[in-house]
């Protein structure tokens, strides 16, 4: 079995409690309040720098130069979502330049940052997959799911679920087996724990939007 099919059985049950948290459940049906979006767009654009940043340093890292290439354009792609997001929904939101990362924000940016650059390489893939990966699957899931009525978070829905996310997607997932088949089975291991922490903290994530999270002092 590849090394992706096999993370993906040992995070389905924390993929499971994703598609039903009140955040997503609410996005689908349009009904998610406007304050918690507003709340979510604002950290996820703090989130978008930092993972851009975590891309481009595993780019520098990588050998090969398909896969540099092709981490130099995820960084990219983050980096223009983030410019899109305060060109449309920060001014119409009337959201601050500058975002306070909330604590589990921060928790994860920071996770992500501390494997792109500490890690072994394969290590720093596994975990930036579920970033590409987990959102693929919401956003096609939630797209499949919405009824007709017009949702007013459409344009995020059709990001995920959009055919330029999921060529990206794609091309992850196929790089992240290149490795994994080239580690040692320690190494496999290090990468599934990666995988599934990260996975963890894009649940705490939508939690910690939806919640409101505040820093307690
Ligand atoms: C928290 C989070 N994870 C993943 C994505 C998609 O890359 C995003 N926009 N935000």
């Amino acid at each position: 079995m590849s090394w992706t099919s096999e993370a993906w059985k040992r995070i389905a049950p924390l993929y499971d409690k994703v598609i039903h948290m009140p955040f997503n459940q609410e996005l689908q049906s349009g009904t998610l309040p406007k304050e918690t979006f507003k709340f979510y767009m604002a950290q996820d654009a703090f989130y978008l720098g930092e993972f851009g940043k975590a891309l481009s340093t595993i780019s520098g890292r990588l050998n090969d130069l398909d896969k540099v290439l092709a981490f130099s354009e995820f960084a990219a792609g983050a980096i223009v979502v983030e410019r899109a997001l305060h060109e449309s929904y920060f001014k119409t939101l009337g959201l601050p330049d500058e975002v306070d990362p909330s604590p589990s924000c921060l928790l994860y940016t920071n996770y992500i940052r501390n494997q792109a650059s500490f890690a072994n390489i394969e290590k720093a893939v596994a975990a930036i997959l579920p970033c590409f990966w987990i959102y693929k699957e919401v956003g096609d899931y939630i797209y499949a799911q919405q009824g007709s009525s017009e949702n007013p978070y459409k344009n995020w829905i059709d990001t995920y679920a959009g055919e330029e996310f999921a060529t990206s997607v794609a091309k992850a997932l196929e790089i992240t087996d290149q490795l994994a088949e080239k580690a040692s089975p320690a190494a496999r291991e290090e990468m599934f724990e990666a995988f599934e922490m990260a996975s963890k903290l894009e649940w705490m994530f939508w939690d910690s939007a939806y919640r409101l999270e505040k820093w307690p002092v």
